[in-house]
């Protein structure tokens, strides 16, 4: 998160850090007790190898009371994502078993009608993502908030040209943005997830290229057939 600040720990409860070896790589979020919802595009570097989630985490160093590591019993990107282009990209993570619910561990509820969310509406976003454009690492979650742009605004050849499809949608990045390590987070509008921050490399804090994230209305049938399939 590029010009935020340090969130009040443990107040969002559904952040969830993806890790390897240990390392945070990208954020998600809790979407049901078993399942955290992430970008397609953080499996990218990984092989085949899978993630593990911490949740209840403020610090992702510190001990704190409620913060833990769950094994991730299989991982599910959308069959439209791929490495080329922004589409499609959603990772769904089926823990290896329910989180255990409490003060610092919640599931935040996702946007399900498909409207656009209104240009200049004023959205928040977290992640343990880098802080300055020199690559800072934060040990503790940083929040920002962005308003939303309009997708003609985003779409215009001097900014995306074109590219920000329905099922996407644009904050301004002017200064204050996500970066690096945000990407799967959830964009929360009025207590909602309506987007996750996509995980293509993007330069970040600058207002001619603004922020881009998946719109989930559109995924929740997928969503929901994915985790009934699953949990059988
Ligand atoms: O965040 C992203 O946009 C993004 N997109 C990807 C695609 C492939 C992929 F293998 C990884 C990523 C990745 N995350 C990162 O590079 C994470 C590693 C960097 C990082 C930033 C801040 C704090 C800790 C670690």
């Amino acid at each position: 998160i590029l010009g935020g600040y340090e969130a009040r720990p443990h107040l969002k409860p559904f952040m969830a850090s993806l890790q390897l070896d240990g390392q945070h790589v990208c954020g998600g979020f809790l979407v049901a007790e078993q399942w955290v919802l992430s970008a397609a595009h953080c499996t990218e570097e990984t092989g085949d190898k899978l993630f593990q989630v911490l949740l209840g985490a403020h610090s992702l160093t510190e001990q704190e009371p409620h913060k833990r590591l769950y094994r991730v019993r299989a991982q599910f990107p959308h069959p439209g994502s791929n490495k080329h282009n922004n589409k499609d990209d959603l990772l769904l993570l089926q823990l290896e078993e329910k989180a255990e619910l409490n003060a610092d561990v919640q599931v935040l509820p996702f946007q399900r009608e498909d409207r656009d969310v209104a240009p200049d509406t004023v959205c928040e976003v977290a992640g343990w993502g880098i802080t300055s454009h020199s690559g800072r690492r934060p040990d503790r979650l940083q929040q920002v908030e962005r308003p939303v742009i309009s997708r003609d605004v985003c779409n215009h050849r001097t900014r995306h040209d074109g590219t920000i499809t329905n099922n996407m949608m644009c904050t301004d990045s002017r200064r204050r943005d996500t970066c690096k390590g945000d990407s799967g987070g959830p964009l929360v509008c009025g207590g909602v997830a309506e987007g996750l921050v996509t995980a293509g490399s993007r330069v970040c804090g600058n207002y001619k290229k603004p922020a881009i994230y998946t719109r989930l209305a559109p995924y929740a049938a997928w969503i929901d057939g994915v985790m009934a399939s699953a949990d059988g």
